[in-house]
């Protein structure tokens, strides 16, 4: 996420979603192109016949049923039709209060039928009929890869796999605020440079750990009730001991989820997490959006600009955070939840520097914390998505997520320094499993993987690091010519 700067300034003016008027139908563009091309290659289906039978009036269709063409024109936030299990929903109206924010959008005009699954509780299904408009029409089965991945996930409920050990979740908190205590006691201890400097980073190394565990009471894996998920694990893990709004970091997470790596058809980015233009482009294509040469000049360094901002991460997170907290769209109570936990938290660490260190080593420590826990936070989501493939073709759910996901080899240290997110193909493909069920369900995602010909990307720390970076040096170098 070393996207934040941009993607928090086009969030807050609603830029994100001003894309949404062309980019949502871009998938039933390109499917309608995809037709094209298979009747290009196969003769008799150019015979004047073929294209009479394939031809649909709407005449010809039985009442209740909605073509796929017809649904791909409501592909924007006021005309929005979703697809669910073959039947066609109007969310123009609910969409504008949906519970989880605009990301619903996401799926506009198109079949959201494995993000629906994958991020509402039961209770999401009962709103539903009161949405319902018709059936699709000679709907496509389903795909073998896609069916196999339900399986796999209804396979995984009744193995309890989604049922989160409350242990390792307290054992998680504790050992949390064992980072903290042992940072506060370094500087207790000794107000030297040196103590300031690794107190810092211990300090920066709890912030991230609290980033990891709110992630995880957000994605709704540690307890079934969502507003304790929220309260304790968003205002309380996030707001006041991580820094971060809950309100700012779930609605960018989530469109994140639901279009990882997508751009719409002009390749603007869907996704927030790479909506870094103008100081990182992620591939040629973004490139090729950018036509004014000083954000080209700048895009032609970035693999030289790329490690110093991931440590001015926070810096820009903290920003986005305050401004979402002040947000009058939000319900009063919930602004004022949001902004109180964000300044106790900020109450917490300035008065902690300064009664503990004298004022040099107080502001060192303050801003020192602040350089690493961005890099020790970005430096994961980089990993995780950036140099894998950025798109703007129709994927079903499993191919979108796996393509654009690289997981990174696990072992004892690169599942605790990652919170899990190591894990990251199979993190997307099913966000609400426990972190610590995560590995358990790997070897069955390889194997589905492979038996579907889909690329597994799965690498060490470091080649990870250095998959990023080649990308970025590809991108940068395209920008110089
Ligand atoms: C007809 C369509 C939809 C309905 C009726 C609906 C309804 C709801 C409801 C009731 C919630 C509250 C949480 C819950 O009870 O599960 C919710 C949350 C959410 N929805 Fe939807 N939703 C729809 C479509 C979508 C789509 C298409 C997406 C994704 C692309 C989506 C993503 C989310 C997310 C991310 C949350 C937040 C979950 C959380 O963290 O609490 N929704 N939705």
């Amino acid at each position: 996420m070393a996207s934040s700067t941009t993607t928090a300034v086009k969030q807050s003016s609603g830029g994100l979603w001003s894309k949404w008027g062309t980019g949502s139908n871009l998938s039933f563009v390109s499917r309608k192109e995809q037709q094209q091309q298979q009747q290009q290659s196969s003769p008799e289906a150019s015979t004047p016949a073929a294209q009479q039978e394939k031809s649909i009036s709407r005449e010809s269709i039985p009442e209740g049923f909605l073509t796929v063409e017809e649904v791909s024109k409501h592909d924007n936030p006021s005309d929005c039709w979703i697809v669910i299990n073959d039947k066609v929903y109007d969310v123009s109206a609910f969409g504008k209060t949906h519970p989880g924010g605009p990301v619903i959008f996401t799926q506009a005009g198109r079949d959201a039928t494995d993000s629906f699954k994958v991020f509402h509780s039961a209770k999401a299904w009962q709103f539903l009929q009161d949405l319902y408009i018709g059936d699709l029409y000679n709907a496509e089965p389903v795909s073998e890869l896609v069916k196999d991945y339900r399986d796999l996930r209804t396979a995984f409920m009744r193995s309890q796999l989604f049922k989160s050990s409350k242990m390792y979740y307290v054992t998680k908190c504790v050992t949390n605020f064992a980072i903290l205590a042992a940072s506060l006691a370094v500087i207790a201890w000794s107000q030297t440079y040196l103590a300031v400097l690794c107190s810092s980073f211990l300090l920066a190394l709890f912030w991230q750990q609290c980033g990891w565990l709110s992630h995880d009471f957000l994605h709704h894996q540690v307890t079934e009730n969502r507003s304790l998920n929220t309260y304790f694990g968003g205002l309380f893990w996030g707001n006041f001991a991580q820094g971060y709004s809950v309100g700012w970091w779930k609605t960018k997470h989530n469109v994140h989820h639901a279009a990882t790596n997508e751009c719409d058809d002009k390749y603007q980015p869907i996704d927030p997490d790479i909506d870094t233009v103008p100081l990182l482009a992620w591939s040629k294509e973004i490139l090729a959006t950018v036509d004014d040469q000083f954000f080209r000049s700048i895009i032609s360094v970035q693999h030289l600009l790329f490690f110093p901002l991931l440590f001015l991460a926070r810096f820009s997170w903290l920003h986005s955070s305050w401004a979402h907290a002040s947000n009058f769209e939000m319900p009063r109570y919930m602004r004022w939840a949001e902004k109180a936990s964000l300044l106790g938290h900020y109450g917490a660490s300035i008065g902690a520097a300064f009664y503990i260190l004298p004022i040099p080593q107080a502001i060192c420590w303050l801003f020192l914390s602040q350089l690493f826990c961005g890099a020790l936070l970005s430096i994961v989501f980089v990993i995780s998505h950036n140099g894998m493939d950025v798109y703007n073709d129709p994927r079903d759910f499993v191919t979108a997520q796996v393509t654009s996901t690289r997981n990174i080899e696990g072992n004892f240290f690169n599942d605790w320094f990652t919170g899990g997110l190591n894990r990251q193909i199979e993190h997307h493909l099913f966000p609400s499993l426990p972190r610590h069920n995560l590995a358990k369900v790997a070897p069955h995602v390889k194997a589905l993987c492979a038996k579907h010909g889909l690329h597994y990307e799965e690498l060490s720390l470091g080649t990870g690091v250095c998959r990023v970076f080649n990308r970025l040096v590809e991108v940068a170098y395209a920008a110089k010519v």
